[in-house]
């Protein structure tokens, strides 16, 4: 680990800690970051991605329509034939006129979300104790959220189509929806960022003089607004739903234009398959690196809003453009291997759940589980143990739940066919942002459990691939 990343965490080596404890009691913080690469990664870094990820995901659904797909044709005809300079498509992509119908949209999409986390019956359920003893308290009704919000969906359509109207009126204004929600999205992490500075909701908050790293990482861990937790809305309510909806909006404007199209059919009912499996889970995500550990910033809640919306349904959005027949046999084929995938990438979460649930005392693939008790101390100076499972899944390597999920990810992505890239962007980014997660995770579990972490790395060699990292 380099210096750089150790700080980013601030803890107690084991050799600080009294000797009785010098079995993996570690202390846990998280802090900023506090290298030498500091101006790099705390404002250039921030800075520039800030920059360059509204341009990306506007400039990917622009090559995807009108482009014909190919990110070739884009550059050449901006370098090259001139039949686009780069400052029609700076205008295009900044020059923003206020499009009334998609901004009233989202805000309508926006106070759903709300209303319905509030109102809907659920069982209350915590997260993780914080450094500071704060425990977040939320409604175990993702999963009821989901499935109201397919249901309405579908009457919505119903009433639209009986009035010769579309949900697909989105993706016609897709280029407008975008910009709409970004500018949005940055006004609503500008807002986070100026409660959590002066007006933080828990003491799980970290402000510095730097706005930009404050803006791009957030400020406050858990923010809430009248009691609405804006990182359950950000990244469940609105983000994993309207990934639904927008896959499902996508692949009925592909049959309005072509009819039946079985390759827009198989990618949307994995993306839905795999949110109910989402949603089935939510709580579990509520204990996640994501809400643990990451604050609401720029990078979590622009990222939820946006480049989830953007990047995340390309596939569906490119199939409108580039509808392919996959027969039959590929289509039952994808689809079957799709929904293995996320069987298996659902079994994995589940198993590391049933082992500390059943306190180790369960087995795992018809055996009894392999366990490894980890201690571990707050900053508050509570002690706590956790269970490291080191057989079934978790035995083969240390994250191997994200290789289904990177199946899945190509899965629903190949029936958009070879000839373009395009629809591979969410599976590339996926692959470098699952690569990173592994190699952050294990940064923050050795630092929490210490040697009990490094007892279950020698049993557990491999990162992600057994044999390969
Ligand atoms: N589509 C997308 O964009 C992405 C999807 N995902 C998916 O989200 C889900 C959650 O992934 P992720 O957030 O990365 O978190 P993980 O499910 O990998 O959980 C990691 C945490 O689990 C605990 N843990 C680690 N090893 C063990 C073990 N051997 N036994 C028991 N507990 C262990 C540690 O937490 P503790 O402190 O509790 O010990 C660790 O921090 C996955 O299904 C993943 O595929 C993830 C990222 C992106
Ligand atoms: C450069 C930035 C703008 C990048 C933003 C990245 C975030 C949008 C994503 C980072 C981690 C992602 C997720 C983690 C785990 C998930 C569980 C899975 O079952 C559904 C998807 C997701 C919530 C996923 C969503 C996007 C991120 C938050």
């Amino acid at each position: 680990m380099s210096k750089a990343d150790a700080h980013q965490y601030k803890y107690k080596k084991a050799s600080d800690l009294p000797s009785n404890h010098n079995d993996a009691i570690h202390q846990l913080s998280i802090h900023s970051r506090q290298g030498h690469n500091k101006f790099w990664s705390e404002s250039v870094l921030p800075f520039m991605l800030t920059i360059t990820c509204p341009f990306f995901v506007r400039s990917i659904v622009f090559i995807s329509g009108h482009c014909h797909g190919s990110i070739g044709e884009f550059f050449t005809r901006i370098l090259f034939d001139q039949s686009m300079t780069l400052k029609q498509i700076l205008e295009q992509f900044f020059y923003f006129e206020w499009h009334w119908p998609s901004a009233i949209i989202i805000i309508s999409f926006l106070i759903y979300a709300i209303v319905m986390t509030m109102i809907l019956p659920g069982k209350e359920y915590t997260g993780p104790i914080t450094d500071t003893g704060h425990v977040p308290i939320y409604r175990d009704n993702g999963f009821t959220y989901y499935f109201v919000s397919l249901g309405l969906f579908a009457l919505l359509t119903l009433v639209l189509k009986m009035n010769h109207l579309s949900p697909t009126y989105i993706y016609d204004h897709w280029e407008e929806f975008l910009s709409t929600v970004s500018t949005f999205a940055f006004i609503l992490c500008f807002f986070v960022m100026l409660k959590g500075k002066y007006m933080p909701s828990t003491n799980d908050h970290r402000s510095s003089s730097n706005w930009i790293t404050d803006f791009y990482r957030g400020v406050e861990l858990y923010p809430r607004i009248f009691d609405v937790d804006i990182k359950l809305i950000t990244n469940c309510r609105y983000g994993m739903l309207s990934w639904a909806l927008l896959s499902a909006i996508f692949c009925m404007k592909t049959f309005e234009l072509h009819g039946y199209t079985d390759s827009a059919l198989v990618t949307c009912l994995l993306t839905i398959i795999y949110l109910t499996k989402f949603f089935w889970w939510e709580s579990g995500y509520m204990k996640t690196m994501d809400i643990i550990v990451d604050r609401a910033g720029f990078y979590l809640c622009w990222g939820c809003l946006v480049w989830v919306s953007g990047l995340y349904t390309l596939p569906s959005y490119f199939l409108v453009t580039h509808p392919i027949k996959l027969g039959p046999v590929l289509t039952i084929t994808i689809l079957a291997l799709g929904v293995f995938s996320i069987y298996i990438n659902y079994d994995c979460d589940r198993q590391k759940i049933d082992v500390r649930a059943s306190n180790g005392q369960c087995k795992v693939w018809g055996k009894p589980s392999h366990i490894i008790r980890a201690k571990y101390v707050l900053l508050n100076g509570k002690q706590s143990e956790s269970i490291l499972l080191a057989s079934g899944y978790w035995g083969l390597s240390r994250h191997f739940h994200y290789i289904p999920e990177l199946t899945l990810a190509f899965l629903w992505s190949c029936p958009c066919g070879f000839k373009f890239i395009l629809p591979y962007i969410y599976f590339i980014f996926l692959s470098i942002l699952l690569m990173h997660r592994a190699h952050r995770d294990d940064q923050k579990c050795r630092l929490k459990y210490g040697k009990a972490w490094d007892r279950y790395c020698q049993l557990v060699r491999w990162k992600v691939w057994p044999g390969i990292y």
